[in-house]
């Protein structure tokens, strides 16, 4: 039961209602002009609440709002649970139902000691309505003493939390930029959805330069500020070079998966030129990695630069070009022009993106491409450790130890063998015995065989020095 003094409050404002709708048709306009707006503001200065709406669709091109999806992701994560009327609806190419709160539920979110209600409503197009948008609406309601707290941080942490929850849920891509590829429509990037399995857990490699690399990659996820305040651009470069099989391409994936970005496949030769260059990186998102691939096949590097021995102190200070060299940047993609993807003034639009190069041969790059503030980080992948040996049984086996264990050992200390020829020979094809000696006897056993080969091939070259 409401307490004595609100049942005779509510009680007087319901006679004053009633008086005013008896009343109402037989006072002068200006009269009832007067009283009503002298009694909403009554109202609104009784009411301690204050509102703030976020519509789904805004601007002249009624794009999606991103504070108001930030906010839809943000309580269906923090509040559904709360929320007793919810929406399920598939996504495109998604193979879960995704869960969200229905429309005029009321859900509530605490911030510091400040309660915050959320309103979700509907409104319908009317007939002239322009794209005829279903524009939906968040409405949240909280105290007025709340009102900085709210304003100053509550929305960016709802913005925050939202952009984070939402980069987490979506379906990533793979994008590559080879113009026979269909559906471009007339985009210079296609794409699939990115669905690579590899993560650092499954990536064979030394245990320490693995934890190196990422701790690097999350400083740099987390370094928004840090690049601001340095005034750099939020970028950064990664060289993976070593030989046919170590990982490179796998670890690109495994990089993808750990930050959760989009990977755009970069593939130069199908890049008319310089200006090419550009439109096709102006059409990349943030959260990103660009990956150029074998990029010493890619370009021919060498041959777009001056003589070195005459500019020992500078790499940056280019000679002038040539009349050939002209002609070559009209149609080609240089080395300049690369590198003024990697870092003019272009690449810093939009911010949050990895550049990774990969190659089997760093001894035919140019310095300038990789130096360190281009390619900060350069990652040797390289032959099968007895370390990177047990990451792969254990992924492909499940086992940590092993009395074949020693063997293998010796074997991985004498020769130089990919981690990919390793996990070949942890696959025993045609075969569903699940013993564990058998795929690590068949190991030893392709092992050898290479070992054999090898020391063949040496045989055959000693002998042919001495002839
Ligand atoms: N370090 C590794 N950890 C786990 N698996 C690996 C590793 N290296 C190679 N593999 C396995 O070998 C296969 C080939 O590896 P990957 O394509 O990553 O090599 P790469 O270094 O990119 O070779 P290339 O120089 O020819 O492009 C992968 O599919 C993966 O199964
Ligand atoms: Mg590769």
């Amino acid at each position: 039961m409401a307490p004595p003094s609100l049942a005779s409050a509510g009680s007087a404002l319901a006679s004053f209602l009633f008086v005013w709708a008896m009343l109402r048709n037989y006072i002068p306009k200006e009269l009832h002009f007067f009283i009503s707006t002298t009694f909403r503001k009554a109202l609104s200065f009784l009411n301690p609440y204050h509102h703030i709406k976020l519509h789904e669709y805004s601007g002249e091109r009624m794009r999606r709002d991103e504070l108001y999806s930030s906010a839809e992701a943000y309580l269906s994560s923090v509040c559904l649970h709360h929320a007793r009327k919810l929406k399920a609806e598939l996504r495109r190419k998604s193979d879960r139902p995704l869960l969200t709160i229905d429309d005029h539920e009321e859900v509530t979110d605490t911030f510091n000691g400040a309660r915050v209600w959320w309103h979700a409503s509907r409104h319908l197009p009317k007939s002239n309505t322009i794209f005829g948008f279903n524009s939906n609406m968040e409405e949240r309601r909280f105290h007025k003493r709340h009102r900085q707290l709210i304003e100053n941080d509550y929305l960016k942490h709802v913005l925050a939390q939202g952009r984070a929850i939402t980069a987490c849920n979506r379906q990533r891509r793979l994008f590559t930029n080879n113009s026979t590829s269909s559906g471009t429509r007339g985009r210079v990037w296609s794409h699939v959805a990115f669905e690579h399995p590899a993560t650092f857990d499954t990536l064979a490699m030394d245990p320490e330069k693995k934890k190196e690399i990422i701790d690097d990659l999350m400083t740099f996820r987390e370094g928004k500020e840090y690049y601001n305040r340095i005034g750099k651009a939020w970028k950064r470069g990664y060289l993976l070079y070593g030989p046919p099989g170590t990982g490179k391409s796998t670890m690109i994936a495994a990089i993808a998966n750990l930050l959760e970005y989009d990977v755009y496949d970069l593939e130069l030769t199908a890049v008319k030129n310089n200006t090419d260059l550009r439109k096709i990186f102006l059409e990349t998102t943030s959260k990103s990695i660009i990956v150029i691939e074998d990029i010493d096949c890619s370009l021919d590097l060498s041959g777009k630069r001056k003589d070195k021995k005459k500019r020992p102190n500078d790499e940056t200070e280019r000679a002038l070009p040539t009349a050939t060299e002209e002609i070559d940047k009209a149609n080609n993609v240089t080395l300049s022009g690369l590198l003024n993807f990697i870092d003019g003034l272009w690449s810093a639009c939009g911010g949050e993106r990895i550049i990774i190069f990969t190659t089997n041969h760093i001894e035919k790059l140019d310095p300038a491409l990789i130096r360190r503030g281009r390619m900060d980080m350069h990652i040797e992948m390289s032959y099968c450790t007895f370390e990177a040996f047990k990451v792969l049984a254990k992924n492909y086996l499940g086992v940590e130890n092993h009395r074949l264990f020693s063997s293998i050992r010796e074997l991985l200390l004498e020769m130089k063998v990919s981690p990919a020829d390793v996990a070949e020979g942890l696959m025993l094809k045609n075969s569903k015995d699940k013993d564990v000696d058998v795929y690590l006897e068949n190991l030893i056993e392709e092992l050898n065989k290479v070992k054999q080969k090898a020391e063949k091939k040496a045989e055959d070259e000693g002998g042919q020095q001495k002839n």
